[in-house]
């Protein structure tokens, strides 16, 4: 017989509201027991509409509730540390929101203690790798379809930003999605960052510098630039080429379906990740709860989200110095091997 697995979700916000209710519709064998969210109005408003899952505002008495196999962390960045801490005190396996943390030495702290447990618990919520369109392309890459990888050239564009936004999070909460990209598409760590700023945009809040151009240099000798603007203004947009050797692949375009009417033609651009990521969202969460169903924990790493860490570290300081950063990355401990 299989038994449902029981999730804490900590965080109820955007993110965390929607991985609350695709756990309800969309994941198989699982189900939310406990919410946690210091805002006490809005976990009420999630639990209220969950059957029997206990609503908290200490994220820690949401992992020690009763029936609780596993956590889901949708808590802003710099509060993911301590909530990893708290699962893994409790060998709970943890599908964890990026940025792992936003800094490289929390993610250290994090990696430590799940070493101490001597097998992985947390997977990164590194969505990109479970969308189709980044999943196809990977394929090319291995199978070397266009030759040796010389560069990505990408874009990673938002309607708007949260009024929480800074300009440090151009780098370390939406560019990190590329640089886990750029690794995982490459199979290479990135070495160095630098950062050109143009004049900000009219639609940036005032005192945040946006858009910003990325460049991260990786060790296989590739270059990933990621134009990052996240006041387009216009929609959601996540593109990326790969440009090799011998020929090039390119998604991201959307272009699913051209309508062509009244002289004129075109189509949609989504307006956020849940519409362009829904089913990245939906793989990404079915895989983790099978796994966990196994007894395993797989998927993007604590390496994956301390590289990511580390590399976000350079590109913040390639921003402020206005300086090529080389990128300071520890050795790789066997567990991530
Ligand atoms: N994978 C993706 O595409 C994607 C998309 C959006 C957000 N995210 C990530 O999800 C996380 C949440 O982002 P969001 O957009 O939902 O933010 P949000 O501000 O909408 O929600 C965050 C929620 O966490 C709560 N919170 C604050 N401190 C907390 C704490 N210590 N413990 C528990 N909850 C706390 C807030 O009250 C809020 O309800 C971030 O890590 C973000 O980077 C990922
Ligand atoms: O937290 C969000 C999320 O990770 C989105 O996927 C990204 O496009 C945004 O820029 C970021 O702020």
């Amino acid at each position: 017989m299989t038994s449902t697995l029981g999730i804490a979700v900590i965080g109820t916000g955007r993110m965390g509201a929607d991985h609350v209710r695709r756990i309800g519709r969309t994941v198989g064998g699982a189900r939310v027991v406990a919410v946690a969210d210091p805002d006490g109005d809005r976990v009420k408003e999630v639990a209220a509409g969950l059957e029997g899952a206990s609503a908290h505002t200490d994220p820690a008495a949401a992992i020690a509730a009763p029936g609780v196999g596993a956590v889901l962390i949708a808590s802003p960045g710099p509060a993911h540390e301590e909530a990893l801490l708290q699962a893994l005190a409790r060998d709970l396996p943890v599908l964890c929101e990026k940025p792992l943390t936003p800094d490289p030495a929390g993610a250290l702290r994090v990696m430590e203690a799940e070493q101490r447990l001597g097998r992985r618990r947390i997977q990164v919520g590194f969505m990109r790798r479970y969308d189709a369109e980044y999943a196809r392309l990977k394929e090319l890459l291995d199978a070397g379809g266009i030759g040796r990888p010389l560069f990505l050239h990408c874009r990673h564009r938002n309607a708007s930003s949260p009024s929480f936004f800074t300009s440090d999070m151009l780098i370390s909460d939406s560019v990190v999605h590329e640089v886990d990209a750029a690794r995982w598409l490459l199979g290479q760590e990135v070495t160095a960052v630098s950062v050109l700023s143009p004049r900000a945009s009219s639609a940036a809040p005032e005192g945040v510098q946006d858009p910003q151009l990325v460049l991260l240099e990786t060790a296989g000798g590739a270059v990933v630039d990621v134009e990052v603007f996240v006041n387009c203004g216009f929609g959601y947009q996540v593109q990326c080429e790969a440009v090799g050797e011998h020929g090039s692949a390119r998604i991201g375009d959307g272009q699913a379906m051209v309508v062509q009417s009244a002289g004129r033609w075109g189509g949609e651009i989504p307006q956020d990740f849940t519409v362009r990521f829904a089913d990245a969202y939906d793989r990404q969460l079915r895989g983790w709860v099978a796994a966990v169903a196994r007894g395993r924990v797989e998927g993007p790493d604590a390496w994956d989200g301390y590289a990511a860490a580390a590399v976000s570290a350079a590109g913040l300081t390639a921003r402020r110095t206005g300086r090529r950063t080389p990128v300071d990355m520890a050795e790789r401990p066997p567990l991530y091997r």
